[in-house]
């Protein structure tokens, strides 16, 4: 399983592009009549529908849940790796392995792997606020920019305003935020899960890979695909074309800033990087 994480987690960052390529292709193919028809006929082709509500506009809420999984399940292998003697499982007395006693513990390395990386997630989490707080600033003001405005008559310049204000986010050119919000956080979660599968395979710790270890990249893995899901009806159904490829373009803000800007931070490194 660890394998195969290691590589979907690499190839994943294609999807979302070839989402996009091929929604277009379908919605040149398609008439407009037809996909506005099956828009409004079937409920999981709507704004309002479940998936929608639950994995997209609140997926703010359950985001940190998986990237704070992830981040602690890679604080405890980082911990373990660096530990003199790894509990090793050994037979005992019938009931069931035991562990050897942790020895040679080293207090100062211990405790600066688990802070330098506490605070690299800490630093991750709040670069990824920032970034889409600015993406969606921008993208909120080039719809307004370009004619938009919102039906509720607040002169909001917020597109999630205005839906929480039961208004119409309508008239101007409207980069697709679905296509910017779930690309960053899903290809934040692959970046995760790639660094993750390789350190337990580089450390050779496949074995420290118990069945909650498991169910955790397993459930991630669903919200993932389940995001790709969502993403294929923004593809076919919503936006024209440009408005999808930005989306999707900005969609890799947050990865390339935290994964490969980041860390070559020299000023930063010796206090995120272990
Ligand atoms: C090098 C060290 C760097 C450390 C960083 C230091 C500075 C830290 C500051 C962090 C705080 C930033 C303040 C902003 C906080 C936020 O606003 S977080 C929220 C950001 N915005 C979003 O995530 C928007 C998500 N969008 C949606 O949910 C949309 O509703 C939707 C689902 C995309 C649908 O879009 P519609 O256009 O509404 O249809
Ligand atoms: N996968 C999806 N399922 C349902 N609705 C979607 C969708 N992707 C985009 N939309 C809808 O398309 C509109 C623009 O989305 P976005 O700009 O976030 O990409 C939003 O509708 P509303 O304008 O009714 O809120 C959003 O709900």
């Amino acid at each position: 399983m660890i394998r195969q994480l290691s590589y979907w987690s690499k190839k994943a960052y294609l999807v979302y592009p070839i989402q996009v390529l091929v929604g277009a292709i379908i919605s040149i193919l398609v008439s407009a009549e037809t996909l506005n028809y099956q828009k409004k006929t079937y409920t999981l082709l709507k704004s309002s529908n479940v998936l929608n509500i639950i994995f997209a506009y609140k997926a703010n809420k359950i985001w940190p849940i998986f990237f704070f999984s992830l981040a602690l399940l890679q604080i405890y292998f980082h911990y373990l790796a660096r530990l003199d003697v790894l509990p090793m499982p050994i037979s005992s007395s019938g009931t069931g392995s035991t562990y050897l006693s942790y020895s040679n513990r080293r207090p100062l390395l211990k405790n600066r792997v688990i802070t330098t990386m506490a605070a690299q997630y800490a630093c991750k989490f709040l670069l990824k606020n920032l970034l889409l707080f600015l993406s969606f600033q921008f993208i909120d003001h080039v719809f307004i920019w370009t004619g938009g405005q919102c039906s509720s008559g607040s002169g909001t310049t917020s597109a999630e305003k205005c839906r929480l204000e039961k208004g119409k986010w309508y008239g101007g050119f409207d980069i697709s935020g679905h296509f910017c919000f779930l690309v960053n956080i899903s290809m934040i979660l692959w970046m995760e899960l790639h660094l993750f599968s390789r350190f337990v395979q580089a450390e050779d710790m496949l074995w420290v890979v118990n069945k909650w270890v498991r169910a955790c990249l397993v459930i991630t893995s669903v919200v993932l695909l389940i995001w790709i899901c969502i993403l294929w009806i923004t593809a076919i159904y919503y936006h024209t074309i440009l408005e999808k490829m930005l989306g999707c373009l900005m969609g890799y803000i947050c990865p390339v800033f935290i994964y490969h800007i980041l860390p070559r931070i020299e000023l930063l490194h010796d206090y995120l990087y272990i």
